[in-house]
């Protein structure tokens, strides 16, 4: 495409120098920046883009978006004034990559737990019934069966152009990403056609971020309002009938939405659960007829993901008795009540619970068969989110006995973040101990045959993350090991 057109949507620029006719990329991180390429300078909130357009210029980009005049030879670069880079960089990487989100369906999963579950459950759903589909989310990237690394949940707006790009070239039929409040408060989602977005749920979560619930709900409904009013699309939302939010998110959005949940009236419906150790069994009412589901996942909350998941695909227009049928093969995810496979006296679970509504649903999942005590671990992370602290050790509670301890200290001091968890308790059952390490292996010692031991807060992560450096730690591992040492199991 020519630079030219790329640019012509800015009514508002100045161009110094001479535009060249192509661009060899477009960039918006120095250090990614390519000889021939276009960098633009975006504010963020701690960084500003604009401080490394010298670095951009020196590996070779030759042109140069900025809000304001820089220093730039013009034998070097041409610098474009816009008014907005913010926003430009989101009209810039859509039409460079020739607008990909409309070449394929693509999924958006939000709420404040369960989006990697549902994501990843619409991700093998969609694989046992022979369509092919890209993953976005905590656990990284996966298209076409390569496994990338990603700092965000939700990456920035650049990078999801060229994940979508990436996926149509590929031939990939859908794309499935997991939508944070984050992004979508940073407009990391703008431009992007989504054909279904899908809803979870809301509590306590981010309020060092977004202040109120309020404020945290309006921000996570901005992906319906972003399907657009455009009615000749077929689009749709799937909404969690029993939140207190359905109301409200149904109203942003025009399109029709399919709801489900575990009450009357829902459009994907549970009833009769039975919930085992190793297995979960319920009535499917659908909008196809009542089917009876088996499946490998545990606990209400899991009852309500794999709802979501196959409301998605019912709106995508897969026949619900596919769906059932590919549920067979479905394989629990990794670090989400995952039972730690283990032959010992005791039953242990990792779980990546780590707010105070998802403590909750992790002991919940487990009571229904407890014949002895439960022993729950759980920790929070340093320098973000310390509101969340109290109410995460207040759920807590709820077990025979809690060890209290930290997820990723970061650069915060682990006492203070144990003692916030601390005013939370009601019972003084619970231990405090910095070290994960040491609190997995007490939490075992503390055991006796016959007791349920969750480890919560971390999932599958293989790292602590301690100051800014991410250092080796597995609780399933250490779990592993320990057991061995106490039950010579
Ligand atoms: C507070 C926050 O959300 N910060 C996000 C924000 O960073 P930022 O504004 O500080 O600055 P920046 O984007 O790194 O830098 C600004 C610009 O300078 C450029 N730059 C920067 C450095 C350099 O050497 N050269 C350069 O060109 C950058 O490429 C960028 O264009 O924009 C970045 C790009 O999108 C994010 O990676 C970063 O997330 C940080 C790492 C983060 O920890 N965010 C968390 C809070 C977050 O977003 N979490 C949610 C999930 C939450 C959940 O559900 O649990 C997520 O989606 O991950
Ligand atoms: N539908 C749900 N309702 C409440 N809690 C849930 C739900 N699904 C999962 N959880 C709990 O939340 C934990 C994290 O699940 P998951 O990773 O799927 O959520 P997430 O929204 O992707 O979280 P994050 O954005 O922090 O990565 C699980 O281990 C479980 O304890």
């Amino acid at each position: 495409m020519d630079t030219s057109e790329l640019i012509s949507y800015f009514k508002i620029k100045q161009i110094i120098g001479v535009l060249p006719k192509k661009i060899s990329g477009i960039y918006n991180d120095s250090r990614e920046v390519k000889q021939g390429s276009l960098f633009i300078c975006t504010r963020g909130f701690t960084v500003d883009g604009h401080d490394f357009y010298q670095e951009a210029i020196e590996k070779g980009a030759s042109v140069i978006v900025a809000e304001k005049q820089l220093d730039v030879d013009s034998t070097q670069a041409t610098l474009i004034i816009v008014k907005d880079t913010f926003k430009a960089v989101a009209h810039l990487a859509a039409k460079y990559y020739n607008y990909p989100s409309s070449k394929l369906s693509v999924i958006g999963v939000t709420g404040t737990n369960g989006k990697t579950t549902v994501t990843n459950l619409i991700h093998s759903l969609l694989g046992n019934i022979g369509e092919k589909s890209a993953l976005a989310g905590t656990i990284g990237l996966e298209i076409a069966g390569e496994q990338i690394i990603t700092e965000n949940t939700t990456c920035d707006v650049l990078t999801n152009q060229r994940l979508l790009d990436r996926a149509v070239k590929q031939n990939i039929d859908h794309m499935i990403m997991e939508v944070s409040s984050h992004g979508l408060s940073q407009g990391r989602l703008w431009g992007i056609d989504f054909d279904v977005v899908v809803f979870t749920n809301l509590s306590q979560d981010h309020l060092d971020y977004h202040e109120t619930m309020e404020q945290y709900g309006y921000v996570k409904g901005l992906l319906f309002a972003q399907l657009g009013q455009d009615l000749t699309q077929d689009k749709y939302l799937v909404l969690n009938q029993d939140d207190p939010w359905y109301r409200i998110y149904s109203y942003w959005s025009p399109f029709e939405v399919i709801s489900y949940g575990l009450q009357e009236g829902a459009d994907f419906r549970a009833e009769k659960i039975t919930y085992k150790r190793d297995q979960t069994q319920f009535t499917l009412e659908s909008p196809e007829g009542t089917f009876e589901i088996r499946m490998s996942l545990l606990g209400e909350f899991n009852v309500y993901n794999i709802l979501a998941a196959m409301a998605a695909l019912f709106a995508k227009g897969t026949p619900v008795s596919q769906l059932v049928d590919a549920l067979k093969d479905l394989k629990p995810i990794n670090g989400r009540m995952e039972k730690v496979e283990i032959d010992a006296p005791v039953t242990m679970y990792i779980d990546y619970a780590h707010t105070p509504d998802a403590i909750e649903k992790s002991i919940n999942t487990v009571l229904p068969f407890k014949d002895n005590r439960l022993i729950f671990l759980v920790g929070t992370g340093g320098d973000r989110d310390a509101f969340k602290r109290p109410f995460m050790a207040e759920k807590a509670s709820a077990a025979d006995y809690v060890v209290l301890t930290i997820n990723d200290p970061r650069h915060e001091d682990p006492t203070v973040i144990l003692k916030d968890m601390e005013k939370g308790m009601l019972h003084d059952n619970y231990t405090l101990m910095e070290n994960r390490k040491e609190a997995i292996s007490h939490a075992i010692d503390l055991s006796e045959p016959g007791d349920i031991i969750i480890f919560a807060g971390k999932g599958q992560e293989d790292y602590q993350i301690v100051g800014s450096e991410k250092v080796p730690h597995s609780d399933l591992e250490i779990a592993k090991e320990h057991c061995l040492i106490k039950y010579n199991a």
